[in-house]
């Protein structure tokens, strides 16, 4: 199949050279000539593991990228997904305005595009989007109709950063959204090396397959908000939270994942798109109690490690170590990562903030935010005469550390991910254990 995919970050990038390694022919189209460049020579403009293999085959093969929509006319596109950013606005709710006007830009030249293609929303949209705002647009620029020229779908994206590539092969669902036949008939191409391994299809309409999206994504950050409550709790009364979760997690109705109570939650999905469905709920007239109270125990998390350093050392003037920034381990992507508050946190006290993270895209990425923080290239001289380390990220190389601390001028250590051994010397706080 030819398929067209407009955006290139972390979805597009993904989705694109898993279906060329599927066997179909892929055009991705992107604003960023930078990222158009890499793509087109064989190198992943996200860090994402086995994603540089992957485009190094296809490159140039059957994966091509451009900045130029009228590309895709002579290309032919069966099936084009939308793979654009739904940032938030101010208020929470969802800001449509990218993915509008990557559906107007595809309009334009939906009108020379012959056949019946399809054009798929993967981009993470509340319910009513893709019909009220990406049909029209494309109907609008066009002048050709839904449904009776080009079909309209919904495909949510359910991979993880880190583990994008593994994700997208091995879903445990493909959700299809569509209103016709012919839309589910594509779809149903696109994927059928993963339906023929039995991955289970969920077949349902536009807005119901919106909404799954965020349904998934709610159920899991409350989740780890839940435990996070649980493990708050635990911490007043001195137990540890992680064998609590252990024995929680034995229950099936419960199930052992998410269950790593600590710094909470961060990355460019759960914090947009928990505010994004409770912004969408209230405008319907529903206060969705239960998710803004795990998006309030989630911002909350950070000022509890703050308040732990707080309670053994006044850090003003002293070096303190932060020891990851990436919001999650195998990754560069910094973006509402936890690190961010506890950085401010310390500065606002008045400490001079020493940083390392084992992913060099991630310390260049927290450099751009905060010009004044040190980082270093390893955990040694970043604990070096420090007076307090505050672990935020649980990158498996920080289970390792040892005489490392021995480096440090005081002794105060605040795990925000229980990653860190407890020993001897150290005055160690764990956030929930
Ligand atoms: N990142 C994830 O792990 C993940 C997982 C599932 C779903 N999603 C959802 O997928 C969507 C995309 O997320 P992402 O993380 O890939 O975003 P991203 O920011 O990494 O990438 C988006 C890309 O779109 C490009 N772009 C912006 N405007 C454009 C336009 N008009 N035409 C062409 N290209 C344009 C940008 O240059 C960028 O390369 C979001 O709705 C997100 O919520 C993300
Ligand atoms: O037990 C846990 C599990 C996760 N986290 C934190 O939760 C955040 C999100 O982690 P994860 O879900 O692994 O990463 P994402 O790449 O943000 O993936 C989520 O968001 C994507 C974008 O919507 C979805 O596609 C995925 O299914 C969904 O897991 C990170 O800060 C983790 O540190 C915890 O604190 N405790």
């Amino acid at each position: 199949m030819q398929i067209g995919i407009v955006g290139s970050g972390y979805v597009g990038t993904t989705v694109a050279a898993c279906l060329a390694d599927f066997g179909h022919d892929v055009m991705n189209v992107d604003i960023d000539e930078s990222i158009v460049r890499a793509l087109n020579d064989g190198e992943a403009p996200v860090s994402e593991p086995g994603l540089d293999a992957l485009l190094e085959r296809y490159a140039g093969e059957s994966l091509f990228a451009t900045s130029d929509y009228e590309d895709l006319v002579d290309f032919a596109p069966d099936v084009v997904f939308l793979a654009l950013p739904t940032p938030t606005n101010d208020d929470g709710s969802i800001d449509t305005s990218i993915v509008e006007a990557g559906a107007e830009a595809l309009g334009t030249v939906l009108a020379d595009i012959e056949g019946h293609p399809i054009v798929v929303v993967k981009s993470t949209v509340v319910p009513g989007t893709t019909q009220d705002v990406v049909g029209p647009a494309l109907e609008r620029e066009s002048g050709k109709r839904v449904g009776v020229d080009f079909g309209l779908a919904v495909n949510p994206e359910f991979l993880k950063e880190g583990s994008a590539v593994e994700d997208f092969n091995d879903p445990d669902k493909l959700v299809f959204g569509t209103d016709d036949d012919r839309a589910l008939e594509a779809l149903e191409a696109v994927y059928a090396p993963l339906i023929e391994e039995g991955t289970p299809v969920v077949d349902t309409d536009l807005r119901a397959a919106e909404m799954i999206k965020y349904a998934n994504n709610a159920f899991l950050a409350a989740k780890v908000s839940l435990i996070n409550d649980i493990g708050n709790i635990c911490k007043e009364f001195g137990i540890d939270a992680y064998e609590v979760a252990d024995a929680i997690g034995l229950d099936d109705r419960i199930g052992e994942q998410f269950l790593r109570s600590g710094a909470g939650w961060g990355g460019s999905c759960f914090p947009k798109d928990t505010k994004a469905i409770v912004a969408a709920a209230r405008e319907q007239g529903y206060d969705p109690q239960l998710l803004q109270a795990a998006i309030d125990v989630n911002d909350r998390q950070p000022q509890r490690m703050l308040d732990l350093l707080d309670s053994h050392v006044d850090v003003e003037g002293e070096r303190v170590a932060v020891l990851g920034l990436a919001f999650k381990p195998g990754t560069d992507d910094v973006r509402n990562s936890r690190a961010i508050p506890i950085i401010e946190g310390l500065q606002e006290r008045g400490a001079e903030v020493i940083a390392y993270d084992p992913n060099v895209g991630a310390r260049d990425n927290m450099a751009e935010r905060f010009p004044d923080v040190e980082f270093l290239a390893s955990a040694s001289p970043t604990l070096s005469g420090a007076a307090a380390a505050l672990v935020v990220t649980d990158w498996p190389e920080f289970a390792d550390l040892d005489r490392e601390f021995d480096l440090m001028s005081g002794n105060v250590v605040v795990d925000g991910r229980r990653i860190v051994e407890r020993r001897d010397g150290l005055v160690y706080e764990g956030l929930t254990w």
